[in-house]
């Protein structure tokens, strides 16, 4: 049984004048999410994810759809029994949302005090958490001495306190730079790892799916128009929407001025030579273009890191006769894909 099952959600507002249409912010979404898996949603402005997140905690009631969290439905759920499944469910905001006239301490306590939690044990608590995101030494400082990056961690703490099985996490890193966001993608890793939780992580940056999460959704005008393995939605984006955020990431191909100004810079006809983990490698590709004996050289591109998994776009000018040419090209191997770059 899947942890999260939304089945063809919809969420539409009214419209924002009278007499104009509704507001479809998600429009028929279905996703599934197993226990224990990073899950990302990427989309622009817009395309419906802070509004999908919103539904998954229960905070505003679908129009249509059902969503299943341990194959419950919620959207059926009396208020009481709405609010159990809720302190399941951690959330981790872009602003990070700390009360500045509490310390550090008092802001990870917060949520056990809330549910009544006993004095000592929640001191106990909240030191372990502090020790978990490597805080303890700020348990007395207040959020405005903190720098972002610590205070997203705080956030973390706070949002695990109530030992959640589900983090949300909406635009978590938007706000921080990218060293401090490679910090908190990395807490998140560990949160995942070492305490199983199941992740959702909402953001518009393709960077932050392709370090932390294994599946992906993507998101356009509140509808989702593809998902998968991040490694497949990478190598292989099906909707212009993908292909924008790929782009992001992945060393694109080139195009328009670039090209233009490699063309004008090598001698030669350009390849680009494209392999997934299947056993190529750029030295491989190398090693076997320069036994075949052609004069080749790497003008642009790459080998990237999706997910741990290696995935290369390199373009090389190439010199020589065709026939030889071809021959090389022809034979780099399985897993391995070449194209001329034409125009
Ligand atoms: N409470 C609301 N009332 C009316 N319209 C809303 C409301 N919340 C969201 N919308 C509309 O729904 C659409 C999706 O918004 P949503 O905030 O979910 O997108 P998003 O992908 O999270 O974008 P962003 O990152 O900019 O918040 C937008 O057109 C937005 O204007």
């Amino acid at each position: 049984m899947p942890h999260i099952q939304l089945t063809d959600v919809s969420k539409s507002y009214p419209p924002s004048r009278r007499g104009g249409t509704p507001v479809a912010a998600v429009d028929g979404v279905s996703v599934s999410i197993e226990r224990g898996e990073v899950h990302g949603v990427i989309g622009y402005s817009g395309a419906g994810k802070s509004t999908l997140v919103r539904l998954i905690n229960g905070l505003e009631p679908v129009t249509a759809g059902s969503i299943e969290i341990d194959g419950v439905d919620i959207t059926a759920l009396p208020a009481g029994e709405l609010r159990r499944v809720r302190q399941g469910i951690g959330m981790i905001f872009q602003r990070f949302n700390l009360l500045r006239s509490r310390s550090i301490r008092g802001n990870v306590a917060y949520p056990l005090e809330v549910v009544g939690m006993p004095r000592a044990e929640r001191a106990a608590r909240v030191d372990e958490l502090l020790r978990f995101v490597g805080l303890e030494e700020k348990a007395d400082a207040y959020p405005e001495q903190l720098s972002g990056g610590q205070q997203q961690r705080v956030g973390i703490a706070r949002a695990l306190a109530a030992s959640p099985s589900i983090l949300l996490a909406d635009e978590a890193t938007s706000a921080l730079d990218p060293e401090t966001t490679d910090e908190v993608l990395d807490l998140l890793a560990r949160v995942n790892r070492e305490l199983g939780v199941t992740i959702v992580v909402i953001t518009h940056e393709m960077d932050v799916i392709a370090r932390i999460a294994a599946k992906v959704a993507v998101m356009d005008r509140g509808r989702v128009v593809e998902s998968g393995d991040t490694y497949d939605v990478f190598t292989r984006p099906q909707t212009d929407t993908a292909k924008r955020f790929v782009k992001t990431v992945v060393r694109a191909l080139p195009d328009g001025a670039a090209l233009q100004a490699l063309r004008a810079r090598h001698e030669g006809r350009l390849f680009t030579i494209s392999f997934t983990d299947t056993g190529a490698s750029d030295a491989r590709v190398f090693a076997a273009l320069a036994r075949a004996g052609v004069d080749f050289q790497l003008v642009h591109g790459g080998v990237d890191d999706i997910q741990g998994r290696v995935y290369g776009l390199l373009t090389i000018a190439v010199r020589g006769e065709a026939d030889a040419v071809e021959t090389a090209l022809s034979g780099l191997g399985g897993g391995v894909h070449v194209q001329e770059v034409l125009a």
